[in-house]
């Protein structure tokens, strides 16, 4: 484990009624600890989660379009706001890793062909060839893949939209293999994904950031009852 701490440094905001500050979850921040090399992030649509991880990205460094520390290709890095209202508390300090959301893959994917033009031994470190003739998940694993055994911190948003379920479940094993050495910290929807058993789960949703279990977590509950009683949903929707 390297990220032991955020620290929210709320003297230093003006003000509290101004987005990002606004967000429930984020107004009612102080400090939030990582126990685990796993953490995730769950909750509603907008409840913060992209938020506080493109803060955290942007306090390590990293681009907050996406990408890792050497990766500053040209794309206009997205507002990093609350990154320069927090504190990170690491022990020991690691500056590789990288920020990943699915919807940036693809021009992370084409900063990387230009890198090739110049050195194709890059594609060594992405499966051999430009991402872009490697479908969206298959290219997202390889990626992971080539970070096994290497310190480092991983920020995912949603990793789960460039995979299939049976993917999601490769991811599950890919999670387990990258924190061996490296923090992984994901925001995700996938109740696959959350189901990894070594993690800690933080919810968004209500008051303050405050961890969950698993099976408490809305994601699992409404995907449950909806594949044991999917007909009973159905009507309920669309009748
Ligand atoms: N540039 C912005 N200006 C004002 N409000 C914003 C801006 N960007 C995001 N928001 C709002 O901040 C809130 C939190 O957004 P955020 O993207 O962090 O949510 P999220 O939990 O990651 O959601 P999702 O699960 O849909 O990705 C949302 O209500 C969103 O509309």
């Amino acid at each position: 484990m390297f990220l032991r701490e955020i620290i929210k440094m709320s003297e230093r905001i003006q003000n509290h009624n101004q987005y990002p500050f606004d967000i429930p979850s984020i107004k009612l921040l102080d400090r939030l600890s990582f126990r685990k090399n796993v953490t995730f992030f769950v909750g509603e649509n907008g409840s913060g989660k992209s938020t506080l991880l493109e803060a955290i990205a942007y306090q390590c460094g990293f681009n907050t379009a996406g990408g890792g520390r050497n990766n500053q290709y040209e794309l206009s890095a997205s507002e990093a706001k609350l990154g320069d209202f927090i504190r990170l508390s690491w022990m020991p300090k690691v500056t590789n890793g990288f920020f990943m959301r699915a919807e940036s893959f693809y021009n992370f994917a084409s900063y990387i062909d230009e890198l090739a033009i110049e050195d194709p031994r890059i594609y060594q470190n992405y499966g051999g060839k430009s991402l872009h003739e490697q479908s969206h998940g298959e290219s997202f694993l390889t990626l992971f893949k080539n970070r096994f055994g290497q310190k480092g911190i991983y920020l995912l948003d949603e990793p789960e939209a460039a995979l299939s379920p049976k993917r999601q479940l490769s991811f599950i094993s890919i999670i387990h293999e990258l924190q061996k050495s490296g923090q992984v910290i994901i925001a995700t929807h996938s109740p696959l994904l959350l189901a990894y058993p070594h993690a800690e789960i933080y919810n968004f949703n209500e008051g303050p950031i405050q961890l969950i279990k698993y099976e408490d977590t809305e994601h699992y509950q409404i995907t449950r009852r909806f594949l044991e009683n999917k007909h009973f949903y159905l009507n309920e929707l669309i009748d």
